[in-house]
């Protein structure tokens, strides 16, 4: 545990968050190694939404510890400190502005704040302007830079909004459900773009599609009641007699 603590990326262990008596999280415990992409199930209030909302400072624990690095105490800083240490988390809902272009979302999201228009007429230095280009060819969007975002489909926004995260160079990126309400063809591109970005960047993924999950091809971990229930692969985890009963089999 000891080497555990100091070398994960994200080191969580005995955390518990309590609703008036009701353990949304309990005792868990959760390593993720740099570079590492994991993939998180459960069946509804597991406590998949806690556990982020823990990991971002959203929520402070009851007890329990929560490494960011080895170094980084999660539960004594707060949320925009969290977001300074480069953890980036989308929520599942997109949140893109759009009556801005997907270049000027992007801008917006580099200059940190969103809320100010005018900052959008401050100039871009020469690394921030190579960063942008660089990811929207990674998101797959460069030849949609100067449309509306409002214009673009439910994927391409959700990818806009990955990208959004990407021009901060995180550390860490959390992703909820990233493919809910996506057609089957943007489900795989947005599997793919998991998979490249995962060459270079630690990536937790809450996910509820299993078909999705299994085709990231990394490990998983089942979450229920609060606490993990197995880890493994795909299908060690959907063979596992536990999680068949309480989750796959219901
Ligand atoms: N602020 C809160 N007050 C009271 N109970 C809460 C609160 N937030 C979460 N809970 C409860 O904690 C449990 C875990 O919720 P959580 O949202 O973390 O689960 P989840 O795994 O994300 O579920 P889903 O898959 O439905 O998103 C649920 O029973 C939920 O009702």
């Amino acid at each position: 545990m000891t080497e555990a603590l100091s070398t994960a990326q994200l080191y969580l262990d005995g955390i518990t968050v309590s609703f008036d008596g009701f353990k949304a999280l309990n005792a868990l415990s959760l390593v993720i190694e740099p570079g590492e992409l994991r993939t998180i199930i459960g069946p509804n209030g597991a406590g998949k939404t806690t556990m982020m909302d823990v990991i971002t400072g959203k929520t402070r624990p009851d007890s329990g510890t929560a490494l960011f690095e080895g170094r980084h105490d999660l539960t004594r800083l707060d949320e925009p400190a969290i977001a300074n240490l480069g953890i980036g988390r989308k929520f599942q809902k997109p949140t893109v502005f759009e009556n801005l272009t997907v270049e000027e979302n992007l801008e917006l999201a580099l200059k940190d704040d969103r809320r100010i228009r005018h900052t959008l007429f401050r100039r871009l230095d020469d690394e921030q302007a190579g960063r942008l280009e660089r990811v929207l060819g990674e998101i797959g969007l460069m030849h949609r830079r100067h449309d509306l975002a409002g214009l673009l489909s439910h994927g391409q926004k959700q990818w806009l909004e990955i990208g959004m995260l990407l021009v901060h160079d995180p550390r860490l990126i959390l992703l909820d459900e990233p493919v809910a309400g996506m057609t089957d063809a943007e489900t795989a591109a947005t599997a793919d773009l998991i998979t490249r970005l995962a060459q270079y960047h630690t990536i937790v993924v809450v996910e509820h599609d299993m078909a999705f999950v299994r085709s990231l091809g990394a490990k998983v971990t089942v979450l229920h009641e609060g606490s993990v229930l197995a880890e493994g692969s795909i299908d060690a985890v959907q063979n596992h007699p536990r999680v068949i009963e309480v989750y796959l089999g219901r």
